[in-house]
């Protein structure tokens, strides 16, 4: 059910996005965060990360986007180098980065309007993947006035309206209570069953892992690698956290987690 991988022995296959040997220190006087890290991300792909609190995940998922640039090594998008934000590459944050001032409608087609989409087509476009989130209806409302779930998904359906090639997600339902937080986790199943984008998705829920992620990637150490990459057959079936596989998959994950901070 689950076998652990050396660390950094990720697929070879072609791969939409490759990160090669990245390192990044934010201060001279301190260690690297993270270094030596290396991932490929091909189209069938979902990839979880987990780790101990402060070990690099955000900072992997940044560098991956080109928000933040390493000190060395490089993130390519189909061949090409990642130097800065790309239009392919949609990222969905934890505090959602909606804009208050504007429409559920406006906020989702934002970025349909900054690449000069005809106001008809974005607008289409928007209202198709709100429908398709189960927010038909909130066109209108602005941000404040929708629960915290229902913004996640504004800024889901942000991240996927402009057809991104790949989602990447930090903590994008750490806020939410457990029930709307399983709920967007099928959400998100369900996206990816659909659309068949590949996402990368940092979490400290292990079970969120789990139950969105064919490869739970253990991060930790200071500087950072990836210590564990654990396959997840039973990744992609919307009813697994019934079975005990799905149970059996989390105590792994777990022992993995407690062995990279050197739990007893
Ligand atoms: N801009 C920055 N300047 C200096 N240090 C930073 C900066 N950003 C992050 N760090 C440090 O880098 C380390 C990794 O931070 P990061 O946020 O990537 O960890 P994380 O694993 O995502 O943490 P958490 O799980 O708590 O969200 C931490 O020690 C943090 O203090």
């Amino acid at each position: 059910m689950s076998e652990p991988a050396p660390a950094q022995s990720l697929p070879d296959a072609p791969a939409l996005l490759r990160a090669s040997d990245l390192s990044k220190r934010f201060r001279p006087q301190d260690p690297p965060v993270l270094q030596g890290m290396s991932l490929a991300v091909g189209r069938d792909d979902t990839y979880a990360v987990v780790g101990p609190s402060g070990c690099g995940k955000s900072t992997l998922l940044y560098l991956l986007c080109g928000l933040l640039r390493p000190d060395s090594g490089r993130v390519t998008y189909r061949g090409t180098p990642v130097r800065r934000p790309h239009p392919e590459i949609a990222v969905v944050l934890q505090d959602y980065g909606l804009l208050p001032w504007k429409t559920v409608l406006d906020n989702v087609a934002l970025g349909l309007k900054i690449r000069g989409v005809s106001r008809r087509e974005r607008t289409r476009r928007a209202r198709e993947i709100l429908v398709a989130l189960g927010l038909g209806g909130t066109e209108d409302r602005y941000p404040p006035q929708l629960s915290g779930g229902e913004q996640q998904r504004v800024a889901i359906a942000r991240a996927l309206v402009g057809k991104p090639g790949l989602l990447l997600l930090d903590e994008p339902f750490s806020s939410l209570d457990a029930i709307t937080r399983e709920r967007l986790q099928h959400h998100l199943l369900d996206i990816w069953t659909r659309f068949r984008v590949p996402y990368v998705l940092v979490t400290h829920s292990v079970d969120e892992a789990v139950f969105l992620a064919r490869r739970v990637l253990v991060m930790a150490g200071r500087p950072a690698t990836f210590v564990q990459v654990l396959e997840n057959k039973g990744f992609g079936d919307p009813t697994y956290r019934d079975r005990e596989a799905f149970h059996a998959m989390a105590r792994t994950v777990r022992r993995a987690l407690d062995r990279a901070v050197g739990a007893p």
